[in-house]
């Protein structure tokens, strides 16, 4: 697999969704195949996923449990066929969501680390994982998992923090900056140089 696997995670409202779109947009400009993705919403079942979380009142596992149902289809249907043929798969959101969020809602993180790995979701490990901090948008309505971040928002930055000391040198945690699009791109460029090929590099100014 020539492919990487990269994920935006992070809070709401901090531009991932921006940044990682970008991403795809530089690769595929520059001559490397890329799809952008998303958790849960990333398959027509994680779409009805996130409509029953949002329809439903339910605990933190049953919770849990939906959003890797809807893991669990996007990565045999979606990553893994993407990366086999050679493809960067950039995804908004993966399990570090549900370490930080589910996590926050009182699920233990033995529990969390536990469920990753019974399915091996944990096999197919990102090659890079931002993790937005801070806050760029506001939101005029909120639905029932926005609230949850809207009403948490201190406590999940530290939830982030914790998975940032647990991680293997992989995850880079980035601060959203108002007005900042251009200047936060570099960075995340700046994060990614070493799997990058030289001569864009060049091109683009990153020393690699
Ligand atoms: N650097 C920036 N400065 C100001 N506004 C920005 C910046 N980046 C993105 N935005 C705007 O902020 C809002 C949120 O951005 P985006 O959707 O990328 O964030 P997100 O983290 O993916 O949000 P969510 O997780 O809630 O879907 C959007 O309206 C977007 O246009
Ligand atoms: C994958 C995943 C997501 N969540 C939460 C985080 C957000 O509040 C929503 C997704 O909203 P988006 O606008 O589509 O980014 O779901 C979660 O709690 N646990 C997860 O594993």
């Amino acid at each position: 697999m020539n492919g990487k696997f990269i994920v935006f995670g992070g809070l709401d409202q901090t531009g991932k969704t921006t940044q990682s779109k970008k991403l795809v947009n530089y690769l595929n400009n520059n001559g490397i195949p890329a799809i952008w993705t998303s958790e849960p919403k990333g398959t027509n079942f994680g779409k009805e996923v996130s409509d029953l979380l949002q329809s439903h009142t339910l605990s933190s596992k049953a919770q849990l449990l939906l959003f890797q149902a809807a893991r669990e289809e996007h990565l045999h249907n979606v990553i893994l066929p993407n990366l086999i043929k050679g493809k960067w798969v950039v995804c908004d959101r993966y399990f570090e969501s549900s370490f930080i969020y589910q996590g926050q809602m009182g699920l233990s993180d033995e529990l969390l680390y536990a469920s990753h790995r019974l399915f091996d979701h944990d096999a197919v490990k990102p090659d890079k994982t931002f993790l937005f901090k801070g806050k760029i948008g506001e939101r005029d309505y909120f639905d029932k998992l926005d609230q949850f971040c809207e009403s948490n928002r201190k406590e999940l930055e530290k939830r982030i923090d914790l998975f940032f000391e647990q991680s293997e040198n992989d995850c880079v945690i980035l601060s959203a900056r108002k007005s900042d699009e251009k200047r936060m791109f570099q960075e995340v460029l700046q994060h990614l140089k070493k799997d990058l090929p030289f001569l864009m590099l060049m091109k683009n100014n990153l020393k690699g």
